[in-house]
């Protein structure tokens, strides 16, 4: 193996020094690796070439050490003359706490740097790798919200996935309704990505370089609606801001207002919603002027309206002006095909900027498909993401991975035509045909060209099934 000090630098006392430090520190390190002034491996221990799963360590000699260690950073030690005295690098998923020193010539020309692995064990440090972890983690979810902002909202309609016939449906409608400037109305359960749809029908209207505001009506005290709405006036009350204070509506001037559980609304407050959608007008608290706003109005509700309206729970007039444009979204139980590529998208998401590889396998996918969901999307990505922590296997999630955390209640037999009274056989070979169609979509994960595959059918023929089905 190549020498580490050569004879020219083996004088004077720091060279002693070095030589009684380095072996005590090669020793308790569990690694060390040395690199010459083009950071190329000149030396390394058996120890760290065993930690890298390197076979034999002589191979690597001469190497560029970034193409043996991509995470390094000992061309910059090289190149800055500066120690690094104490990194967290990742390796193969795996996290190793490393010291990285240059040295020197006798002239004070730096020769090289040399790089310690304290522990492959990094137990002790548990607490400050999770918390490295973490922070790592925020970074890169700030990094990203920071780039939708400035896209003005977080969504787009690419990030509503679903390739099955009713996610396509509701993305048709989506778009038309971005093309007009009309009221447009949501109904879903909770977690079917009615914000999702709302923002991105901002982003593709006219109104996308315009503020998207949303106001969730469910989440926000009745007696504090009115002034989150329309604002208030200087004044307007003993304790009110002496400055005007803007509602919602004024906020979205120009831009698109969501408004999310509007079924939430109560019925005064949804009278003078009515005369702001009506007129274009509102009147902030504690004021007696009129202000004109022009906001395209986006409502979505997981309530019933027309039944809330039988029960004189929501006002019929505030209904139909809603109601121009009604997009329903369907329950994830209901498009069960998109169960693959969803998982795909949400893994994406989960793992964004971790050392983690989120994968799911063709059982995994149809273990998820036995199940309920109640929660929608929303409660996908949770189980996802709770079979990520708990998993063990990399990353991979298969049957069991899902099996582990899918809450117990709520799951159906993946076949829904065992319990079914007889009917008509041709309505009977019809379902299951429906059913086949479906289960192939979610193990290919929404590839039609493999689902067809699957099914033994030509893709033209599969497209024309799928176009009966919708
Ligand atoms: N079609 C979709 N594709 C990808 N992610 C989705 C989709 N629908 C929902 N999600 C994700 O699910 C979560 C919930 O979505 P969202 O908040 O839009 O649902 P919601 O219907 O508005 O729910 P709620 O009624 O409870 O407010 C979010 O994390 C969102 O990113």
């Amino acid at each position: 193996m190549t020498e580490l000090f050569s004879e020219t630098n083996r004088n004077g006392l720091t060279r002693d020094l070095i030589e009684a430090v380095f072996p005590m520190f090669e020793e308790a390190s569990a690694g060390a690796i040395a690199v010459d002034r083009e950071t190329r491996i000149t030396w390394i221990n058996s120890s760290y070439s065993h930690l890298l799963g390197l076979g034999d360590p002589k191979s690597v000699i001469g190497k560029l050490v970034r193409q043996v260690i991509p995470q390094t950073r000992m061309p910059e030690v090289v190149e800055t003359g500066k120690p690094l005295l104490l990194d967290i690098m990742e390796h193969n998923n795996q996290q190793l706490v490393v010291t990285r020193l240059p040295f020197y010539d006798d002239d004070g020309h730096i020769m090289g740097a040399v790089a310690f692995v304290l522990y492959d064990d990094l137990q002790p440090l548990t607490p400050l790798v999770a918390k490295y972890r973490r922070l790592h983690q925020d970074l890169a979810a700030a990094r990203k919200a920071l780039a939708k902002k400035t896209r003005g909202t977080r969504y787009n309609l690419a990030d509503f996935v679903g390739a099955s016939p009713a996610a396509l449906e509701v993305k048709r409608r989506a778009r038309l309704a971005a093309g007009r400037d009309m009221p447009v109305l949501l109904l879903g359960e909770t977690g079917t990505g009615k914000e999702v749809l709302a923002q991105a029908i901002h982003a593709v209207s006219t109104r996308a370089e315009k503020p998207f505001v949303g106001v969730n009506v469910a989440a926000i005290p009745d007696n504090l609606l009115e002034a989150e709405f329309f604002g208030v006036a200087p004044g307007a009350y003993t304790g009110a801001d002496r400055r005007t204070r803007e509602g919602k509506f004024q906020l979205a001037d120009g831009g698109t207002l969501f408004l999310d559980e509007v079924g939430d609304m109560p019925l005064p407050l949804q009278a003078k919603l009515l005369r702001a959608l009506q007129e274009g007008e509102i009147e902030p608290l504690g004021s007696n002027k009129i202000a004109t706003v022009d906001v395209r109005v986006v409502a979505a509700t997981s309530r019933n309206l027309e039944t809330m309206i039988a029960t004189g729970e929501f006002r019929s007039d505030l209904y139909y002006r809603l109601n121009v444009l009604e997009i329903p979204i369907p329950p994830l139980r209901d498009r069960l095909a998109d169960l693959g590529v969803l998982c795909e998208a949400l893994l994406g998401e989960i793992c964004d900027g971790q050392e983690m590889r989120g994968e799911i396998t063709d059982a995994g996918v149809a273990a998820l498909g036995g199940y309920d969901w109640p929660g929608n999307i929303r409660e996908l990505r949770n189980v996802l993401e709770r079979a990520m922590t708990m998993g063990e296997d990399g990353g991979l999630l298969d049957a069991d991975a899902i099996f582990k955390v899918l809450p117990r209640s709520g799951t159906r037999p993946v076949s829904s035509l065992v319990s079914q009274p007889v009917r008509p056989l041709a309505k009977t070979l019809a379902d299951a045909e429906s059913q086949a169609i479906e289960e192939a979509l979610v193990v290919s994960r929404g590839n039609r060209t493999r689902a067809a595959k699957l099914l033994g059918i030509s893709r033209s023929v599969l497209y024309e099934k799928l176009a009966r089905m919708s």
